[in-house]
């Protein structure tokens, strides 16, 4: 039997593309298309892909309770991304989702809402290459106590900082026992020295032309560690989250983060 999925925000770019990965992994089956643009196309039509048509849909609870499908994956925005969670657990069903601007009081919301009862699989990067250079910084952290974030997105990207480099932040502030500046500084224009998560310093560039990379630079006497990945593609984060759904059936509850998932 195969897997039966919604993508919500499948006309979007990563929706796309999960779109495409879908129709390439034997063991699943798109059952619908949830978007609130292109309302009423065929997405398969739309992306040239020769499968049965799937029309898109505006309403994801409605979606749900006509296809009833096992997996939702969710890649739509900030803004919306809670909602939709409460909506796939009110129907039962599991969720991957991908979406960023999910903050630790949405966590504990999340598994209020749950109760156990569906399979979440959150993730702010999918890509192995980002899950390994998050891993690698929380490493560093141990050794070196000064540590800065550059993330680089796009500019249609509407979030800032992004969920990668928020989540690198959290993962390591775990192992920094970083002392307070004695350097007291001045902000001569304010947000020059970006935004602050886990005491550690981010900062945020947007431009046509990049995709999605971030660089994590430690700082010790006389020496830097750079460690940096680069997404130039969105297709780096289907694996990623071709594995999340196939691990769905071995987790129970939530899990965040896709090292979670992987013998690190
Ligand atoms: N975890 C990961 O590995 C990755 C996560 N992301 C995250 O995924 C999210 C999506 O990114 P991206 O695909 O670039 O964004 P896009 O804006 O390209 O795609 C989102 C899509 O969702 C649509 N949408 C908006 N509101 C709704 C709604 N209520 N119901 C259904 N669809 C809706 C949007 O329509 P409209 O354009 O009209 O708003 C758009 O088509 C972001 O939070 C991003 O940070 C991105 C890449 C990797
Ligand atoms: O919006 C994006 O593009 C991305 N969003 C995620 C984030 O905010 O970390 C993942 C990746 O960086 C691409």
């Amino acid at each position: 039997m195969k897997t039966s999925i919604v993508v919500s925000g499948a006309n979007g770019r990563m929706g796309q593309a999960v779109v495409e990965m879908i129709s390439e992994v034997d063991d699943f089956k798109l059952v619908g298309a949830v978007d609130v643009t292109e309302v009423g196309k065929d997405i398969h039509q739309l992306l040239g892909l020769d499968e049965d048509p799937v029309k898109i849909t505006e309403n994801l609870a409605e979606t749900l309770e006509e296809v009833k499908p096992d997996v939702v994956v969710e890649f739509t925005n900030p803004q919306v991304v809670m909602e939709h969670i409460q909506t796939t657990l009110e129907y039962n069903i599991d969720i991957v989702i991908g979406t960023t601007g999910i903050t630790e009081a949405d966590l504990t919301k999340i598994e209020e809402w749950n109760q156990d009862k569906s399979k979440i699989v959150i993730a702010p990067n999918f890509a192995i290459g980002a899950i390994l250079m998050m891993n690698f910084a929380q490493k560093a952290a141990k050794f070196m106590d000064d540590v800065e974030i550059i993330e680089l997105h796009h500019d249609n990207k509407i979030d800032a900082p992004s969920g990668t480099a928020i989540k690198t932040a959290e993962l390591i502030g775990k192992n920094l026992d970083k002392p307070d500046k004695e350097v007291e500084e001045i902000e001569k224009l304010e947000g020059a020295r970006g935004g602050l998560q886990d005491k550690i310093n981010i900062h945020s560039v947007r431009l046509p032309g990049l995709v999605a990379h971030q660089e994590v630079i430690f700082g010790g006497e006389g020496q830097t560690l750079s460690l940096k990945h680069d997404s130039i593609n969105r297709k780096s984060f289907m694996p990623g989250v071709e594995l999340a759904i196939k691990k769905l059936v071995d987790i129970d509850g939530v899990v965040y983060g896709l090292e979670n998932l992987i013998d690190l």
